[in-house]
């Protein structure tokens, strides 16, 4: 029977990359999406726009929304200090049977906790279920037009303190024109474009970081 594209991206991960080394798992992703089958991982170009704000933040708390195969997962967590905790939430079922078995090539399953719903649904219920207060960084990398409600709802939910780091992918390829919009204009967050490309293309995206004001 047919196999997947994110079972395609796995078996290429198991094939090429090293057990317990999360750069040779990126890299093994981004070789298979280069020569293989183009697929939605943030990529290397705007991943390393992702390292970076990483690495400055260095958050002890992360929320990614949209795990998709674990790539961006995996290359955030594999940057973060010893004790920090990474919550990534995946609709797909199958993409998130999926995205587990990277984590677990990567040996990162004791920083990641991958959570299967709608933001919707999960946002209220972080604190009661994680422990979570604030997130330190969160990356938005779902439904582009649930980035907006969501944002919303973060803010809504006190998820959110001064300091704490929106990044947003796609906002222009597909695009995400309203929460660009609210984002830009709102007194309550200092944003900034980080021009690229989509991911294995020549195709004009990037990247909007958004510090929340409080
Ligand atoms: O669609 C994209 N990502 C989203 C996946 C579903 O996410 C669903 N999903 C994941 C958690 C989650 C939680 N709640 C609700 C929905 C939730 C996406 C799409 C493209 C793209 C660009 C050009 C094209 F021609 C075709 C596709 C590129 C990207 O980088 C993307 O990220
Ligand atoms: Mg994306």
């Amino acid at each position: 029977t047919q196999t997947t594209r994110p079972q395609r991206m796995l078996a290429a991960v198991q094939k090429s990359a090293t057990r317990g080394d999360p750069r040779s798992v990126v890299k093994a992703i981004d070789q298979f999406c280069r020569q293989k089958e183009w697929a939605m991982n943030v990529g290397d170009e705007k991943g390393c726009i992702l390292d970076s704000v990483v690495t400055e933040v260095n958050p002890a708390t992360v929320l990614e929304l949209g795990t998709y195969c674990a790539y961006s997962t995996v290359r955030i967590a594999s940057l973060l200090p010893p004790d920090a905790k990474l919550i990534t939430l995946e609709f797909n079922p199958h993409n998130a049977a999926i995205a587990r078995q990277v984590i677990a090539w990567a040996g990162l399953g004791d920083k990641i906790q991958l959570v299967e719903g709608p933001s919707g649904d999960w946002i209220p219920k972080m604190k009661e279920k994680f422990g979570i207060e604030t997130f330190d960084l969160v990356f938005l990398d779902h439904w582009k037009d649930r980035y907006l409600p969501d944002t919303k709802l973060m803010e809504e939910c006190g998820l959110l303190r001064k300091g704490s780091v929106l990044l947003a992918d796609n906002v222009i390829c597909p695009g995400t024109p309203d929460y660009l919009e609210y984002i830009r204009n709102s007194p309550r967050y200092k944003s900034q474009y980080f021009r690229s490309h989509l991911e294995y293309t020549k195709v004009e995206d990037g990247l909007e970081k958004s510090v929340f004001l409080g």
